[in-house]
């Protein structure tokens, strides 16, 4: 080929040889069928293409994220960067306000936390950076990954739900931590207990943004923090979520409402298809009679190597009429009839605190088949979780992809996870729905064919 070349070059002066061809399969996100586009892709580029993408974190973050910080990374098995640690850390460490807006499971935790450890002066005593989380259970998880990367050269306080106010409100005086941790009521009550001002901070993240603009009870105090606490001007903005519903309608709000400076990027990972790749969705259509014997058909079935079940939140009608959750009928079924080794657990917003925290603490580590409200849907980070289940159908396709990516969290790994959804007849339009609007494929599993019920 090389031979081929040089004589065309010498016989033709100007002769290139063509360049190699590269196919896109592309589905528009409009009503445009998908179409198929050739690329002639410059072998140089290609090449600083590939070596760029083969770069460490450890480069991408070079001069900027402290070496003590860089090193625990490594040691905690951060090596590489991930897709949207790659495309947001030269912008996040440049000081840029930006939207991580990326897959479940993509990273993003690690993409702003080097960010808040790369704008803290870790030799000064003074609340520097605040990361605002949705539950407690997700607080937990990003103290920890926090506290991992600071080893002992800063402080990372969690000011949580359920957590010991008086007694950190004297500690945040005593020595203000550098990072804080927090979900919006316990943060709320401290400010408003003058424990610590947020005027001074460097950095804010907001993370799962889009559930705590659309809760209710969360909306009005996030806007405080976001302008009357401290403001825009004077600190980085950071919003993280795999999913912002109207994103450029909420671009747009950042700037109008200065929730951001007016430079703010939204970083869109993998925009046309919204869930991972790798997971394997299947759908059984059955009564809601027929749910708990068919979980557990599913269960002896799949032997998962630990799983979550979704359950819908308890109605007010049936809580009024004296009727038990579903979650805890489903525990106690599971525990008398399941003979899996797992442990059966349950997680739910009206456990008392420390019942939650200990369920959170016992799925560390062993297998558990973790019954749940969607409470666990958000940002929570269990790698080991093989298979999802959705014993009722979720509210909205972003519950779907929340839940679904429950699986499917290790980021370098293609091992297919599977999440199935229990449907009755009726609710097949809507699971269809979910599926055009997340782009994604559900298989049907035939009861007849498949189980031998046992009622
Ligand atoms: N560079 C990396 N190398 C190896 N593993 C990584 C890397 N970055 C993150 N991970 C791991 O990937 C998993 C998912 O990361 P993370 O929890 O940040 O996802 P996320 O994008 O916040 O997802 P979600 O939107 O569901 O909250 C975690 O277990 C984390 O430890």
């Amino acid at each position: 080929m090389a031979v081929a070349v040089a004589m065309a070059a010498a016989v033709f002066p100007g002769y290139a040889p063509p360049l190699p061809t590269t196919t896109f399969n592309i589905t528009p996100t409009t009503h445009l069928a998908p179409f198929t586009l050739r690329l002639r892709v410059c072998p140089r580029r290609a090449a600083a293409a590939a070596a760029a993408a083969a770069t460490t974190l450890r480069e991408v973050c070079a001069g900027c994220v402290p070496d003590h910080v860089l090193q625990r990374a490594e040691e905690v098995g951060y090596v590489m960067p991930t897709e949207v640690q790659e495309q947001s850390l030269p912008l996040l460490l440049s000081g840029q306000d930006c939207i991580l807006h990326a897959q479940t499971g993509s990273g993003k935790t690690l993409a702003y936390l080097l960010s808040v450890f790369s704008t803290i002066d870790f030799n000064r005593s003074s609340v520097q950076a605040l990361v605002v989380v949705p539950t407690r259970e997700l607080g937990i998880q990003v103290t920890k990954v926090a506290r991992l990367l600071a080893a002992k050269a800063c402080t990372v306080m969690a000011l949580l739900d359920g957590g010991m106010l008086k007694r950190q409100k004297s500690w945040v005086k005593a020595e203000p931590p550098a990072v804080i941790v927090a979900t919006v009521p316990s943060l709320c009550q401290m400010v408003e207990r003058r424990a610590f001002t947020l005027q001074s901070i460097r950095v804010l993240v907001i993370d799962e943004v889009d559930f705590i603009f659309g809760s209710s009870k969360q909306v009005s105090s996030l806007r405080k923090i976001l302008t009357s606490y401290s403001a825009a001007a004077s600190r980085q903005t950071i919003f993280a979520s795999a999913s912002i519903p109207q994103h450029n309608r909420f671009l747009h709000d950042c700037i109008q409402h200065k929730w951001t400076k007016s430079d703010v990027v939204h970083v869109h990972v993998n925009p046309v298809h919204p869930m991972p790749s790798h997971l394997c969705h299947k759908y059984v259509i059955c009564t809601k009679k027929e749910r708990l014997h068919v979980l557990l058909s599913l269960l002896e079935r799949d032997a998962p190597k630990s799983a979550i079940i979704f359950v819908a939140e308890q109605s007010e009608r049936s809580k009024k009429a004296g009727n038990p959750p579903s979650t805890s009928v489903i525990v106690e079924f599971l525990r008398n009839s399941y003979k899996g080794s797992l442990d059966v657990l349950l997680l739910e917003e009206d456990m008392n605190f420390n019942a939650r925290a200990a369920s959170f603490s016992e799925v560390k580590g062993r297998g558990f088949m973790l019954v749940s409200t969607d409470i666990a849907s958000r940002g929570f980070d269990l790698p080991q979780t093989s298979h999802i289940y959705s014993f009722d159908l979720p509210k909205t396709a972003t519950d779907y992809l929340h839940r679904a990516g429950r699986t499917g969290r290790e980021p370098f790994s293609r091992l297919e996870c599977s999440v199935t959804t229990l449907i009755t007849e009726d609710e097949h339009f809507v699971l269809q729905r979910f599926q055009n609007e997340l782009k994604f494929h559900c298989e049907e599993l035939h009861l007849e064919s498949m189980f031998t019920l046992t009622s």
